[in-house]
């Protein structure tokens, strides 16, 4: 559902007291164009005017808006300003105009982004220039507001591609057949985690040994065959995040019988691109449950890392490491069935 919309169609403020804070900053961009004529009041990186320095009032006035733009924005949220700064910088262009480039960054540890509020306060310091000159001359041009970055959130977490990664490379050796093959929710159930991720994700792919799905009903589905040795599920982890180093992955082992679309919208609405990973939690344990994860870009070097020193256990890895555990909501849903037992506990 579009978020900005309530149940009957009328525009609401995004809900977002659910919604982890985390660092964020964004920082917007603006020019404006001023004539020859302001040339004469320029001394430096400042201009001169009766009413002003043009420059220092500028900056004064876009901070105080970036704290005002929940008030002028309908359905921006109140939220706490950690840090404001301009950088401005005026050029005379071909002998001809001024141009004066604005930049300003707004930093906050909240639930939601501060772009409009940077892009609110080089705004305003613009339209701020605008009235300091207009005196001297009204050929004025504000152009090209836009934002050039914005990092933290959840809004970065839908600007990095999200692959899919399904975990069938193991040996089953416990369940004593293949659990990527088993049905528990009418298909083979790497075909159904497959399905299900592809719901989300950009590509999705098997993670396997070389030739592994060969003559199976998997045989079709795009596979990563693992790099190097095999050393359990690390093999595929590492494999997938050096082959597309740029992009989110969702992981998900085979064995996870009850991993459901609720399970996977709940892991990329909460996932934090800020750290290696934000997985859920075993309950009873309160570990991390490796293998029903998201991860980032940040989890290549730390995988590598421990590669290098021979850690391979994901869980142990996972424990060092800065990630989020997020609960499912029930204590079965990450059940992963490794044997003939837990298979008739299941049934
Ligand atoms: N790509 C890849 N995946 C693996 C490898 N070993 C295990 N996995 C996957 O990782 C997940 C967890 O595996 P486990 O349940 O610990 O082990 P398993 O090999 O499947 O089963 P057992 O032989 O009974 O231990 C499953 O989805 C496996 O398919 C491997 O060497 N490569
Ligand atoms: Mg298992």
């Amino acid at each position: 559902m579009f978020t900005h919309l309530d149940e009957n169609q009328q525009p609401r403020m995004v809900d977002i007291s659910q919604k982890v804070a985390g660092d964020r900053r964004a920082v917007a961009q603006c020019i404006v164009q001023l004539p020859k004529a302001i040339k004469d009041y320029l001394t430096g990186q400042e201009i001169f005017l009766k009413k002003g320095p043009v420059i220092q009032t500028a900056i004064i006035a876009g901070t105080m808006a970036v704290k005002k733009t929940a008030d002028l924005i309908p359905f921006c949220h109140t939220l706490p300003i950690h840090g404001c700064k301009f950088d401005i910088n005026i050029v005379y262009q071909k002998r001809d105009y001024l141009e004066i480039f604005l930049q300003c960054a707004v930093n906050t540890n909240y639930k939601t982004g501060v772009e409009m509020e940077a892009l609110c306060g080089v705004s305003v310091a613009a339209l701020t220039i605008y009235d300091m000159c207009k005196s001297i001359s009204s050929e004025i041009i504000i152009k090209n507001t836009k934002l050039i970055e914005k990092t933290g959130g959840k809004a970065d977490v839908s600007q990095t591609p999200l692959y899919g990664l399904v975990l069938t490379g193991g040996k089953s050796r416990r369940m004593g057949k293949d659990k990527a093959l088993i049905n528990y929710q009418g298909q083979p159930h790497g075909q159904y985690i497959y399905d299900l991720l592809a719901k989300y994700c950009e590509q999705v792919f098997l993670s396997a040994r070389p030739s592994q799905w060969q003559g199976t009903p998997l045989e079709n589905l795009p596979t990563l065959v693992d790099r190097g040795e095999s050393v359990g599920p690390m093999s595929g982890i590492l494999t997938a995040l050096q082959s597309y180093p740029g992009v989110n992955w969702l992981i998900i082992a085979c064995d996870l019988a009850y991993i459901n679309s609720t399970m996977v919208e709940k892991l990329i609405a909460q996932a934090r691109q800020d750290l290696v990973a934000t997985c859920y939690e075993n309950a009873d344990q309160g570990f991390p449950e490796a293998l029903c994860g998201f991860y980032t870009p940040l989890a290549l070097q730390l995988f590598t890392k421990a590669q290098n020193i021979g850690l391979h256990c994901p869980v142990k890895i996972l424990q060092m490491a800065d990630c989020q555990l997020i609960k499912p909501d029930n204590l079965f849903d990450i059940a992963n069935i490794n044997s003939p037992e837990d298979y008739g506990q299941i049934n």
